[in-house]
């Protein structure tokens, strides 16, 4: 069975007492109290200095007499070996307080022995999940900057597995610095619907007010809806307005690494140096923290620094905090103070328009009924209808062929089949739009004017517009002969009705929809 936490506390306590017995206090204190346990397994006692200067102090000049004290507590022999930390070496203040003198470490580890059952470990049980002397009572930043090994080990792998590894040290922030920023992701470029309404008005909000308003912004919601998006364009907002402040935008497995690496490589300082002297702080993707209880530990006590300075903070996940598994309670806490707010998928309607806005960005021309056959095929993930988009347009330039919808059942048909790849035409539209509002498609034909025909008739119209690449006069011939302008009449009509009426807004949704399974 293995040995609690504590245990490895406990025993660490034991050692430096028995220590004392061949060591003065001065060199006990200068040179022993400092250091921290680390790992305790059948053979070895595995101890962190705080640097190398004092790793190598200690190598040379104590490990025999650590050995015996070892030995003596634990009842069999256990090599000791070191590491170094390259920790600034904490004031005697800084020190857990049952440290801070000889007497105390006695009281301390006299206390600690009754409680522990340090037996286990002596019969040779590996510890695990070593903890650090100094988690419970040192001060957090130290506590926060001594990870176990066993855990940088397992980060860093994690971190690794994903080819993100790569950093070694965080390079400081400075004022004005946009190059953590996409300059694609700004306000100009996010397209508002109902799906991300809140979210897009918390945002603006944040980039207007930071560190004085919603903090943090907790943004969340499914993946490629633009939460990454928002948040660059919050950073963009905010330097345009402050080109003084740090904004620094980062995903969580990056802050994890550089963490681990920081330490690793024995500067962690520049780790701290970086995070905590920012003005504004992004990490998406929060979930990733899940379990990494070393990394929640730093996060932790780098949002309180910036929160307590008022910078602002802005989170995104694929989730709201309280569904984060493995996440400390006083980091959800945290996170659920400021402001959550989610993105949905969006509608159709807003598909098109970012496809649209897309489209003009990349200075493409894409005709209607093609973006509406691509914005109809996906609706969930936003980066997935851009990808199809360009698919699409360089599916059409090397087949040297015109973009329609003919060349998106082409394009697509692999990668987002769907149950119809059947042409949009005129007829179908008026089938579904006359079924829809119960008439005869002959109704939509003749020229009776009562607002019950006409209006579903003007919808159709605006359907064949928007749906086909018809022109004006052929559609205004389908409708009984009319001429082009009145096609552009009713286009124009439901087009701005629509903006305003929401109930108008989603039968038009309803009617695309049924079209397009036909
Ligand atoms: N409302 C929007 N208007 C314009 N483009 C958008 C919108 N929402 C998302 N996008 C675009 O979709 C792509 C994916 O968005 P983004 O990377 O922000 O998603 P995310 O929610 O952060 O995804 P993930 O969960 O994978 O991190 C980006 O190219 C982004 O510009």
């Amino acid at each position: 069975m293995p040995t609690k936490e504590t245990d490895l506390k406990a025993i660490w306590l034991e050692i430096l007492t028995k220590v004392q017995e061949s060591l003065s206090k001065v060199a006990c204190e200068k040179w022993l109290l400092p250091v921290r346990p680390i790992r305790l397994d059948e053979r070895t006692l595995e101890l962190a200095a705080p640097n190398d200067f004092s790793k190598d102090w200690i190598k040379d000049r104590y490990i025999p007499i650590l050995e015996d004290a070892v030995a003596d507590v634990l009842g069999t022999p256990r090599s000791v070996e070191l590491i170094s930390l390259d920790l600034p070496t904490p004031s005697d203040e800084d020190q857990p307080e049952e440290t801070r003198t000889p007497r105390k470490v006695q009281k301390a580890a006299k206390a600690a022995r009754s409680q522990r059952g340090s037996q286990r470990a002596a019969k040779g049980e590996t510890v695990e999940q070593p903890t650090l002397l100094g988690d419970e009572g040192a001060p957090p930043d130290a506590a926060a900057l001594s990870l176990p090994k066993d855990e940088w080990q397992e980060e860093a792998a994690a971190g690794e597995a994903n080819g993100r590894g790569s950093h070694k040290y965080p390079a400081p922030i400075a004022p004005g610095d946009a190059s953590t920023l996409n300059p694609k992701y700004t306000f100009d470029t996010f397209v508002t619907g109902k799906s991300n309404q809140l979210a897009h008005a918390a945002s603006i909000s944040v980039a207007e007010n930071p560190g004085h308003g919603y903090n943090p912004l907790f943004l969340y919601g499914g993946v490629g809806l633009g939460k990454t998006h928002l948040m660059h364009a919050i950073g963009h907002r905010i330097l345009k307005n402050h080109p003084e402040m740090r904004v620094l935008y980062v995903s969580s497995e990056k802050f994890t690494n550089e963490l681990i690496n920081s330490i690793r490589d024995g500067h962690p300082e520049k780790f701290r140096d970086k995070y905590r002297t920012i003005d504004v702080l992004m990490v998406d993707d929060i979930q990733f923290l899940s379990g990494k209880t070393s990394t929640q530990e730093e996060f932790f006590h780098t949002f309180n620094a910036l929160h307590d300075d008022n910078k602002q903070i802005i989170l995104s996940s694929d989730r709201p905090p309280k569904e984060v598994e493995k996440l400390e309670e006083r980091l959800r806490s945290r996170f659920e103070w400021g402001l959550i707010t989610d993105i949905q998928a969006p509608d159709l309607e807003t598909r098109i328009a970012i496809l649209r806005k897309k489209a003009m960005v990349d200075n493409i021309e894409v005709p209607n009924d093609v973006m509406f056959a691509i914005a109809n095929r996906i609706d969930t993930n936003i980066r997935e209808l851009e990808g199809a988009l360009t698919r699409v347009c360089a599916y059409a330039s090397l087949t040297k062929q015109p973009v329609t919808t003919n060349v998106v059942s082409e394009a697509l048909k692999d990668l987002f089949p769907t149950s119809s790849s059947k042409e949009i035409t005129l007829e179908i539209i008026q089938e579904i739009v006359a079924a829809y509002f119960k008439l005869q498609v002959e109704d939509l034909h003749a020229k009776k004017r009562s607002r019950s025909i006409a209006f579903p008739r003007q919808i159709a119209m605006y359907l064949c517009r928007e749906l086909t690449e018809s022109s004006l006069p052929a559609i205004g011939q389908f409708f009984g002969g009319r001429d082009h302008t009145t096609v552009l009449h009713a286009y124009d009509k439901i087009k701005k009705e629509k903006e305003t009426d929401e109930k108008l807004n989603q039968t038009i949704n309803e009617l695309i929809a049924r079209i397009q399974k036909m």
